[in-house]
């Protein structure tokens, strides 16, 4: 089923069970998914199948980062699942990013392949500390460049840098930020966060979501407020 929502619902959790019973009550008309690597490591591809079987668009959050060949394997291999969407790191650099968006495009996969910039539960402290001394809005410009360069269809970057980046790089190129929090809720390990409304506003083209919603006392509840504070579902 297709989908003009932006809310992704991050699928977190230690087991299928866990993780369908959530999907069950999520309408894959107003929402997609995104299994991440607790869910995937525990769960393999069966997961996938399961959500693609209730009618979810799916984005695979593994994040991969090796040397081209390996990474063009893995999103050959992502992809050839029906994925919606699967992720790099733009830190693994131009050839590796080139290496992955060529196989895709020589199997004629068209699943939406993006590239983290830098993981919003970091600040430049943290940037600083892997030896990376530029402002930190700075070096996700820079990634976000390179992985249009590269031929990405987007970033995973937080909606405090979707504004500058659809600047940079066009409307089209997706900015998928994590890190939103709507005033209900708390920050968790999340350090550069916004709400859904302020995300939208600044550009971002899709918004994930985690705990807000899976970790809350009535997760419809939550989500029903996201989707009104947004005007949509
Ligand atoms: O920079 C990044 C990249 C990925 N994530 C993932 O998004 C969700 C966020 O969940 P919350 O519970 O809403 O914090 C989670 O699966 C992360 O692995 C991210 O947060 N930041």
């Amino acid at each position: 089923m297709v989908t003009d929502s932006p809310i992704i619902i991050a699928l977190d959790y230690p087991s299928l069970d866990a993780a369908l019973c959530m999907a069950d009550q999520l309408d894959p008309a107003r929402c997609r998914v995104k299994v991440g690597k607790e869910l995937f490591t525990r769960s393999g591809p069966a997961v996938l199948e399961a959500l693609h079987g209730r009618g979810f668009e799916v984005f695979l959050d593994l994040k991969f980062h090796d040397i081209p060949n390996t990474v063009a394997s893995a999103v050959q291999a992502a992809a050839e699942q029906g994925l919606w969407m699967v992720n790099v790191h733009a830190s693994g650099g131009r050839q590796m990013m080139e290496a992955a968006v060529q196989r895709l495009e020589q199997h004629r996969l068209t699943t939406h392949l993006i590239a983290v910039t830098v993981l919003t539960s970091m600040q430049a402290t943290d940037l600083a500390d892997v030896g990376i001394s530029a402002p930190l809005a700075e070096h996700v410009e820079r990634l976000a460049q390179l992985a249009k360069q590269s031929g990405m269809h987007g970033v995973v970057c937080s909606a405090q840098e979707s504004a500058r980046i659809k600047a940079l790089c066009g409307d089209s190129f997706l900015k998928v930020t994590p890190g939103i929090r709507p005033s209900f809720s708390v920050a968790n390990d999340q350090q550069r966060i916004m709400t859904p409304s302020q995300a939208m506003q600044a550009g971002s083209t899709h918004l994930v979501i985690g705990r807000p919603v899976t970790q809350s006392e009535d997760p419809m509840l939550a989500l029903q407020a996201i989707e009104a504070e947004l005007g949509v579902g």
